[in-house]
């Protein structure tokens, strides 16, 4: 069982070397692991170098997101996400309000940033997917020679590298490595976003910035920012801590699936970008790496017991993240 002791403050958000787990060395995945519980329980977000995706794939899919950002606005809103069943495709300045999290509490302004969202490209009678569910397929491409392809490409390394950290995860909870696999099958829930944010004008509304305050919704995200930087996470101490670009990592952060799972004991932490501070535009590629919709998710054996009784009700990977879509996008996702 996993001793619950209260999280620590933290004032940096730490790096941790994955290389090892490449090997076949066990004692060093463990080591591994040991690394993110802690980084997990104390702001729940965490670097990774040494992960193992090239840097030039990473550079192609930076180049892929400015070209589709540098379309014109009406080639833009052709692919709108709301003419997708499953909510692929382009998110227009001010489409999202990510500080929306407490449905109660007065409305923040929407955010400063436009985005692109693709899903799993799937064959149209994929047997697993008889009606639409997000974010597997009805993906919507803007004509970009090339596009489709590199985003497939790295898609496929996003879910790689997702289910390796997953592994690591479930040991650092001291499960079998192959815990969370289940949840994932018959596949992965993993969305693809490309953000821009432009240089926050004078004129922004009071409290508006390129990302509000939230937390992510599903399991882990995996993160690629460009050196502009504005990422800032809440440390306990409800400081604000720079999650500063640091060139050849990802920043891995956990969501409230994984909170869940662990009944609190990993942090599904606040963050939220702010681009003040640069005259630049900031571009970032998250992945959301979440499981299947249907998946149920309850506390993990290792994280319960008679002191520390389930937090979360059970619900299933869909019914949180559907609420979570309609609170910060104001409309329903209509899939199955
Ligand atoms: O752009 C970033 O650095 C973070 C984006 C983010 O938090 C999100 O899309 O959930
Ligand atoms: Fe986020």
């Amino acid at each position: 069982m996993l001793l619950y002791s209260p999280p620590k403050v933290a004032t940096s958000i730490p790096i941790i070397d994955i290389g090892d787990s490449f090997g076949a060395d066990q004692d060093a995945h463990k080591r591994i692991a040991l690394e993110m519980h802690k980084a997990c329980r104390e702001t729940g977000f965490f670097y990774v170098s040494n992960h193992g995706v090239p840097s030039k794939l990473i550079d192609a899919q930076f180049a892929a997101a400015k070209s589709l950002f540098d379309l014109p606005l009406d080639a833009k809103l052709k692919i709108h996400m709301k003419k997708s069943p499953t909510s692929a495709g382009y998110e227009p300045i001010g489409g999202q309000t990510l500080d929306s999290q407490d449905d109660t509490a007065e409305k923040a302004p929407p955010d400063l940033k436009e985005s692109f969202y693709c899903g799993l490209e799937i064959e149209p009678n994929d047997p697993r997917f008889p009606k639409p569910l997000r974010p597997f397929g009805y993906n919507q491409w803007p004509e970009i020679p090339g596009l489709r392809d590199q985003f497939i490409t790295y898609y496929g390394a996003m879910t790689d590298l997702g289910a390796r950290i997953l592994r690591l995860l479930a040991l650092s909870l001291e499960l079998p490595s192959n815990w969370f696999e289940r949840f994932y099958a018959p596949a992965a829930a993993g969305a693809l976003r490309l953000i821009k944010y432009p240089s926050q004008p004078s004129d922004a509304a009071f409290n508006q910035i390129g990302a509000g305050a939230h937390t992510d919704w599903g399991g882990i995200t995996i993160l690629a920012q460009d050196s502009v930087g504005g990422l800032e996470v809440k440390s306990i101490a409800e400081d604000w801590i720079k999650a500063t670009p640091i060139p050849g990592t990802f920043v891995i952060n956990l969501g409230d699936l994984m909170a869940r799972w662990t009944n609190g004991v990993y942090m599904s932490n606040l963050h939220r970008v702010n681009n003040n501070v640069s005259d630049r535009d900031r571009y970032s590629i998250p992945f959301f790496y979440s499981p299947f919709p249907t998946s149920v998710i309850e506390a993990i054996p290792t994280c319960v017991d008679e002191a520390r009784p389930p937090l979360f009700a059970t619900c299933t990977a869909e019914e949180h993240l559907n609420e979570m879509f309609r609170r910060s996008y104001g409309y329903e996702v209509k899939t199955a």
